[in-house]
């Protein structure tokens, strides 16, 4: 049984809010705002509890762009994350025990410090592309192998 996370890109035109993840799973990193779908929620009310709870926005218009699932060499848990992005949301950005915000022009995205994941399906999110993916790691840094591919729905 895989486990469901959801990951949100927050964008303001040019720019993209990332937060630097401050501790657990992915800490040191910079991503977008996401993690797990409890029990009792559906997988986009998980994502917009999660971007409220990590970095204080509030969007009631997430659009669902990628699936990516994930599987490491040595453990049989699968990830699957559900990727979302939204450019309308209100409140102000304030960091949380989790997560450090930041603004980036998606010119300059910081892929060096982010999963290494990212720098193969960003290019997609950013020309309006839905994706989906699947990376085999060894340990948190090494993809052995991986499939991506461009899809029109989801
Ligand atoms: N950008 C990104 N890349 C990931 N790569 C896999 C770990 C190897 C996971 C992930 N998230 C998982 C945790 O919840 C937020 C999204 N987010």
């Amino acid at each position: 049984m895989n486990k469901i996370l959801t990951l949100v890109l927050v964008r303001d035109g040019k720019r993209i809010l990332l937060g630097m993840k401050k501790r657990g799973f992915g800490e040191g990193r910079w991503n977008g705002f996401g993690g797990k779908v409890e029990k009792q929620e559906t997988i986009i009310d998980g994502a917009k509890r999660e971007l409220r709870e990590e970095c204080g926005l509030v969007s009631n218009i997430l659009e669902k762009i990628g699936l990516l699932k994930f599987e490491f060499v040595g453990d049989p848990q699968l990830l699957e994350v559900h990727v979302f992005t939204t450019e309308q949301f209100t409140g102000a950005v304030e960091e949380s025990s989790e997560m450090r915000p930041e603004w980036f022009d998606t010119t300059n995205i910081p892929f060096d410090k982010m999963w290494p994941d990212d720098k193969l399906w960003f290019p997609l999110y950013l020309k309006g592309q839905k994706f989906s993916g699947y990376f085999l790691f060894q340990g948190h840094d090494n993809i052995l192998k991986y499939t991506l591919d461009e899809v029109d729905d989801l």
